[in-house]
């Protein structure tokens, strides 16, 4: 068994079927890659993985596991496109708080490898937006989840800050975590252990 296993997905959003009888299978330690233009459904299946939308058609497991009843941060993590945030918290505040609920110890430099150490106390709605992505991002990441799903990570960084976010993925992946992270930045492709790609809501290679 995989750690997460699609099988026959079918997805609609409103009137439009926007993913076609999808099959998957990924495993724990990788780095995979949901690549596609945009609208193909890297978000849509995404979203799917990390439980917060039940497939029209078809299944999607986690752990063997309906992946829309695993609540459990630590089980499943997700860096949503919107972010998500609580901007009056710090960004550490909100990039530990998964810890903290836990009462475990984050580890000591999530901050300082995605450049966030010295904001770290700065309330959120000070930050600018690359920021805010990477401290949603250190949320994801904080529990060293078993899957942590991460939608367009990059989507506002800098150059050097894309590789600090490359190098934070591929070290999550080594420490055990399956990363699936919907891109289409070549940086991350080039990096991934298996690439998915998605074309008009089917898999196409
Ligand atoms: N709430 C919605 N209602 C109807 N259709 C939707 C809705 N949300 C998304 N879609 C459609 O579903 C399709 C897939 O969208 P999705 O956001 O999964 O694509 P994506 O590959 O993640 O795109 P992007 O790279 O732009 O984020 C698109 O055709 C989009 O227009």
């Amino acid at each position: 068994m995989s750690l997460v296993e699609v099988a026959g997905v079918t997805h609609t959003r409103g009137s439009t079927i926007v993913l076609h009888d999808i099959d998957l299978r990924l495993d724990a330690g990788r780095l995979a890659v949901l690549a596609g233009r945009s609208g193909s459904g890297k978000s849509t299946l995404c979203h799917l993985v990390a439980g917060v939308m039940t497939p029209s058609k078809g299944d999607v497991r986690v752990d063997g596991v309906a992946a829309h009843r695993v609540r459990d941060w630590a089980a499943v993590s997700l860096l949503p496109q919107r972010l998500a945030l609580a901007t009056e918290l710090t960004v550490a505040e909100n990039a530990l708080l998964p810890a903290r609920i836990r009462r475990r110890t984050p580890e000591a430099d999530l901050l300082e490898s995605l450049g966030l150490a010295g904001i770290a106390g700065r309330p959120v709605h000070q930050t600018s937006q690359g920021e805010r992505q990477r401290t949603a991002l250190a949320r994801a990441l904080v529990l060293r989840s078993t899957v942590a799903v991460l939608d367009e990570p990059t989507g506002h960084q800098d150059d050097e800050h894309v590789g600090m976010v490359v190098d934070a993925l591929r070290a999550a992946a080594t420490a055990g975590t399956l990363v699936l992270v919907a891109t289409h930045d070549q940086r991350i492709i080039d990096v991934a252990d298996d690439v998915v790609r998605l074309s008009s809501g089917r898999v196409s290679g």
